[in-house]
């Protein structure tokens, strides 16, 4: 059963500890407020966290959709105890709605990011770029889905322009209407994967997730006319199986991706500056009246787009004002909440970097 989740051998290895303490493992595939939905051998189980857990999660952070978890359940009633979360691969992160400094895991362990937009309506390569560095950020590999061909006139310059924004990942052209391009779509998730899909409202993600699915098990919406946008629609926030063998998370947190939070992700999408950059005379350019300055020359002569500029040096600016390092974000929140389950546990430092 958890074969089918990703479970695996690195896993096993690291759970050696909570196998010994008698807890038996499993994945939460619906995060909620209190107890979250877990699936394990035993089948889905309500679970809570331990009085302990929920002591640490205020350092630490919650278990979140995607976790692996430590948990122990008497028989027969369906509910569970979360006892421990295991090391994280990935973590898809966002800052928190209220807060600029509060960061948020909104899912854990994910091999690949679906960033979707759609052919129909204007594009925006800005948006495009943010959703591209959030999805770097988080470790796992970014995939550019651009929805409903069927309404573009010239899908193939559109496509052109974006491979070159999203330099460095596959782009894909899919229709649900048509069902093209869907297959794919499936060969960048192997079995037992997880993978989320982020864009925003009304690109198509739950309609393509019923077509991954085989069936509608997402509400979709209807699209208005008048501005070719979306309204929000409820979703069936969980991790689901497909049909293939991989698994996808909806959840409408990951959708929201509001500010980009690392400049990691924010190098990687934007790298032609960074390299650029590397060719001003002084090492710490400031790119405004310095001698020798690659990038002023660059925006001289139209090599470089003075609106890419001007939204990287925006980008930048903000991340510096949150004193982000060199570090993905993601990695530093990862390793603040295993120093801080170390304390608990003892951890073994090594089963954690083998992970
Ligand atoms: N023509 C056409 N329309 C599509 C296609 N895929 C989705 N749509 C329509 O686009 C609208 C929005 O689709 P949704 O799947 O609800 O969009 P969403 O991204 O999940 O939206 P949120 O749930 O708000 O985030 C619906 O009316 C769909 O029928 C497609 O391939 N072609
Ligand atoms: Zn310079």
């Amino acid at each position: 059963m958890i074969e089918q989740y990703g479970w695996s051998d690195a896993l096993r290895l690291a759970f050696e500890p909570h196998a010994r303490a008698g807890y038996f493992p499993g994945r939460i595939i619906v995060q909620q407020r209190e107890a979250h939905l877990v699936v394990t051998d035993e089948g889905n189980l309500s679970a809570r966290l331990s009085g302990r857990l929920r002591h640490e999660a205020r350092e630490a952070g919650h278990p979140t959709a995607g976790d692996w978890v430590a948990l122990s359940a008497k028989a027969g009633d369906g509910k569970a105890t979360i006892h421990a979360v295991l090391p994280r691969r990935t973590a898809f992160v966002r800052r928190a709605a209220d807060s600029v400094q509060t960061l948020q895991v909104i899912a854990a362990n994910i091999d690949v990011v679906f960033v979707v937009t759609s052919m129909n309506a204007e594009f925006n390569p800005r948006r495009l770029e943010r959703f591209l560095a959030a999805a770097w950020q988080s470790g796992a590999r970014p995939v550019v889905i651009l929805t409903k061909a069927d309404l573009c006139e010239q899908p193939e310059s559109l496509t052109a322009e974006i491979a070159i924004l999203a330099a460095g990942c596959p782009v894909l052209v899919v229709s649900v209407r048509q069902d093209l391009g869907l297959n794919s779509l499936m060969d960048h998730i192997a079995p037992g994967e997880t993978c989320v899909l982020i864009g925003s409202s009304g690109v198509g993600k739950s309609t393509l997730v019923n077509a991954l699915l085989g069936e509608d098990r997402m509400a979709t919406q209807d699209i208005r006319a008048s501005d070719a946008r979306g309204r929000h629609t409820t979703s069936y926030r969980q991790l689901v199986l497909l049909p293939g063998g991989g698994l996808i998370l909806d959840t409408p947190g990951i959708r929201e991706v509001g500010l980009i939070d690392a400049d990691e992700g924010l190098n990687t999408v934007f790298d032609d500056i960074e390299q650029l950059a590397q060719n001003c005379r002084f090492r710490d350019c400031g790119h405004g009246s310095e001698p020798g300055c690659a990038v002023r020359v660059a925006l001289d002569e139209g090599l470089l787009d003075a609106n890419r500029w001007t939204h990287f040096q925006k980008l930048s600016r903000e991340l510096a004002a949150l004193g982000v390092t060199k570090d993905r974000m993601a990695q530093e929140v990862e390793r603040r909440r295993q120093a801080a389950l170390q304390k608990a546990y003892r951890f073994n430092k090594k089963t954690l970097r083998d992970l």
